[in-house]
Parts: C-alpha cells; sequence; structure tokens
C-alpha cells in the first residue's frame, strides 16, 4: 500500500485527487495540509501547516499554491519523503528551491501532468526548429475564473520547451499592452484569458508569411490532472533523490 499526503487537500484538484486514491487498492491519502483545515469532512487528518503534519508517508502529492512550497519542502527533506508538485505560480527563487531539496530527495515537478500537453510541448519545439524566424510564435491560455496564477505552469512549459530547441534565444513577451513598437522575431508572445469554467486550453501559434499552424491542447475535465499525479508518484518511488518531469516518466 502506497500512502499518500495530500497538500492542498482542501482544493479543487486536491479533492479530486484524493477522490481517485480513494477508490484505488494500491495507495491511500493517509493526511492532508491545507489552509482550511474544517473546510470538508475528510476521512484523514488535516493540518494547517506541513510542518505540524504528525504523519509520514511515501510520497507527498502537492497541488496547493506556491507559497506553501518551503514549508512543503522542509518537511519532505526532514522526512525524507519523495514529492510531487503540481503547484504553479512558482518564482524563480522556487524553482532553485526544488533543485536544492532534489540533491537530498526525488522530485516530480510539471506544469502540467496530462500526456496531452507534454507530447504537443514536443511537437511545438520541433515546428519551432523546423520553421524557424520567418514564423513568429504565440501561445494563448484559457483557464477558469478561479486561476490564481497567470500565465499557466503549462504555458511556461511549453514556452521553455520552444525555447530550448531553438538554443534560448528567445524571450518571452507578457501581452502587449503600452508596448510602442513592432513585435521582435526573437519573441515569444504569452496571453492568458480567464473565464468561466475552462479547465485548460493551449494554443501555440505559428504565424508566417501567407501561412499560419496551430497547435492545441484541450483539456476536458481535470481527472486527468489528478490521474498524473498519481502515475508520477508510482513512477517517483522507483527512482533516487534527483529532479524528474513527464519526459522522464514518459521515456
Ligand atoms: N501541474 C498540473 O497538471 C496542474 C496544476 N494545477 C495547479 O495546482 C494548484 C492548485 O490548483 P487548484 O486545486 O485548482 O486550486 P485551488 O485554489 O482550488 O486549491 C489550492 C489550495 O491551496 C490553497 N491556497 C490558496 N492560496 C493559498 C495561500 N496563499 N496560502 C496557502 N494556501 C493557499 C487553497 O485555499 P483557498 O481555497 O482558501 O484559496 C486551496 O486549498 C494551482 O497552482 C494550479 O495551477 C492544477 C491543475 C493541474
Ligand atoms: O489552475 C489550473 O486549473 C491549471 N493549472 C495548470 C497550469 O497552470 O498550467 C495546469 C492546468 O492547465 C490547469
Amino acid at each position: 500500500m502506497v500512502t499518500v499526503i495530500i497538500s492542498g487537500c482542501n482544493g479543487t484538484m486536491g479533492r479530486i485527487l484524493s477522490r481517485f486514491i480513494a477508490n484505488n487498492r494500491e495507495m491511500e491519502v493517509i493526511a492532508g495540509i491545507d489552509r482550511y483545515v474544517d473546510r470538508y469532512e475528510n476521512p484523514f487528518p488535516v493540518y494547517k501547516n506541513a510542518c505540524d503534519c504528525m504523519e509520514s508517508s511515501d510520497v507527498v502529492i502537492d497541488f496547493s499554491h506556491h507559497s506553501t512550497l518551503d514549508a512543503i519542502l522542509k518537511y519532505c527533506v526532514d522526512t525524507k519523503t519523495p514529492l510531487v508538485t503540481a503547484t504553479t505560480g512558482l518564482s524563480d527563487k522556487d524553482s532553485e528551491s526544488l533543485m536544492d531539496a532534489s540533491k537530498i530527495i526525488p522530485i516530480f515537478q510539471t506544469g502540467n501532468m496530462s500526456l496531452g500537453v507534454n507530447v504537443i510541448t514536443d511537437l511545438a519545439k520541433k515546428a519551432a526548429q523546423v520553421l524557424g524566424d520567418p514564423f513568429d510564435i504565440e501561445i494563448i491560455e484559457k483557464h477558469h475564473n478561479q486561476k490564481v496564477d497567470s500565465p499557466s505552469g503549462t504555458a511556461y512549459l511549453i514556452a521553455n520547451g520552444i525555447n530550448e530547441g531553438l538554443e534560448n534565444k528567445k524571450d518571452f513577451v507578457y501581452g502587449r499592452y503600452g508596448r510602442a513598437e513592432k513585435r521582435k522575431t526573437t519573441d515569444i508572445g504569452i496571453h492568458a484569458i480567464r473565464g468561466g469554467t475552462i479547465v485548460g486550453e493551449h494554443t501555440v501559434i505559428f504565424a508566417g508569411p501567407d501561412e499560419i499552424i496551430e497547435i492545441k491542447h484541450t483539456a476536458i475535465s481535470k481527472d486527468i490532472f489528478a490521474l498524473g499525479a498519481i502515475e508520477a508518484s508510482k513512477f517517483l518511488l522507483k527512482q533516487t533523490n534527483g529532479f524528474y518531469n513527464m519526459n522522464d516518466m514518459l521515456k
């Protein structure tokens, strides 16, 4: 039996994840961490902060808020617990903290737990290499009106994937409000739309001379993210300390 602590257990994703784990005979949620411990009745204890958590588990799965990262990392490093983190809105300092902690424990991090987004990231990387400078690259992401970070972690994942394939020659440009200049060929434009209950849409546009290519992923349900996190946990339990992402799991 794989025991799990869910960070952000009373959030939207935390609740979907705990429902999936409750129906999985090989896994069990033994504790949760959330800023409002009493928001829902849970069949496991919920702690306000990671430092209060009395339980130890095989893995921590985190769908919460980037401000909780330091506390979760401290808990995982102190207890030598592998961490799967899906939380977005990470700063450069947060990414460095994850890298530092991965020298001690196994850490899996991704801005998107779905198979599809990771496939389109690869496709977009290849398309950018083949199409070259005549094609301008713009990314549009759309999410529900409850999302607190922008642009999305997935937009960064895709933009970074494209940029890696182009020797990091591109600069990210977020919206164009107030810019009194033409677009540069080195731009990757990134634009965020928020509204209603949109689960998550990411479109990469390659706009060239007289032709346009669009590569698009649409998430129809949040279940794919919870299922991806469960698969990532199973993968991570077989790893030693280090930093892992979807590319490592899908190899
Ligand atoms: N990598 C992936 O595949 C996916 C990643 N995500 C990411 O996972 C995270 C959670 O998503 P989701 O469940 O939809 O979000 P929710 O806002 O529904 O849940 C997040 C949880 O964190 C809490 N929280 C919010 N702000 C703070 C804060 N400042 N300090 C402490 N706790 C806080 C929330 O409490 P409260 O409700 O009170 O605000 C809630 O319990 C987000 O970063 C999202 O982008 C989501 C889906 C897929
Ligand atoms: O907040 C969300 O809902 C999502 N967040 C992730 C992101 O920021 O990319 C992944 C997914 O798109 C849903």
